[in-house]
């Protein structure tokens, strides 16, 4: 149901392997807004003021793409330095990612690099949207609204150096948020029915890797053995 949360340990992610189901995460600097956005869109709502997000926080949702009932898990963390590289099981069976920065703060645009870096370690080929937030100017000093949003208007160049859709948004007043997560649904959705990233591909091999138990190599006698085998073909 929209807005239901769990706590980080109660998760299995195993669940994300069944066709129905989805896993979102959702990348940024801390105070873009990412928190917000994820209320804005589940709760149709917008709460001023709240903590940082602690560690991990989930929002279930059920989206219906073509026809067919899908259960999306939003995976929302905290920005903070102290949380800052993610664990593994964050990235882990993911199927698209939402990328945030604060257009009235640049430094959450520098800092995009790193955050791309990271998710193309782990998730190399998920889809990934970017999402230019507070486009509202809400908190700005009346003088520096216009300056700071001109600078955004000229950082297309990381949506198109890396060919992601940008989403020029606000939690605040709910633009663009709907087609925001619903396009990213959908992405993730059509990720998940028609390619299988590389990662999952190794990780899959090494789950299905059985250990011979010697190598032939450390047994040439018994290679000979087989090779001298009585019942071997004779060559006509
Ligand atoms: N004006 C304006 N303020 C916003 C908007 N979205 C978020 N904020 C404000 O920005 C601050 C941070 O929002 P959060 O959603 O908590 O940010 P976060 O990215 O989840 O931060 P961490 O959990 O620390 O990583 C809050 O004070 C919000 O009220 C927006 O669209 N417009
Ligand atoms: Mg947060």
């Amino acid at each position: 149901m929209a807005g239901d949360t769990a706590k980080p340990f109660e998760l299995d992610q195993e669940k994300y392997d069944a066709e129905d189901s989805v896993k979102i995460i959702c990348l940024g600097d801390s105070a873009v807004g990412k928190s917000k956005l994820m209320e804005r869109f589940l709760l149709d709502g917008f709460r001023p003021q709240q903590l940082s997000t602690y560690a991990l926080t989930l929002y279930k949702h059920t989206a219906t793409v073509d026809g067919r009932t899908v259960l999306v898990d939003f995976w929302d963390t905290a920005g903070q330095e102290r949380f800052q590289s993610m664990h593994a099981s964050y990235y882990h069976k993911a199927h698209a990612c939402i990328m945030v920065f604060d257009v009235q703060r640049k430094v959450t645009y520098r800092n995009l690099g790193t955050w791309y870096a990271e998710l193309r370690e782990f998730r190399p080929e998920i889809p990934c949207v970017l999402v230019a937030n507070k486009i509202d100017g809400g908190a700005l000093p009346a003088s520096g609204a216009r300056a700071d949003i001109k600078m955004t208007q000229k950082s297309f160049s990381f949506a198109k150096k890396f060919s992601l859709p940008l989403y020029f948004v606000s939690a605040a007043d709910g633009t663009n948020v709907v087609k925001l997560f619903n396009d990213a649904i959908r992405l993730a959705v059509s990720y998940k029915q028609n390619s299988r990233d590389f990662m999952d591909e190794v990780l899959q091999e090494l789950e299905n890797f059985d250990l011979e138990p010697e190598d032939e190599e450390d047994r040439p006698d018994q290679e000979q053995e087989q090779r001298g085998h009585p019942e071997s073909p004779a060559p006509s």
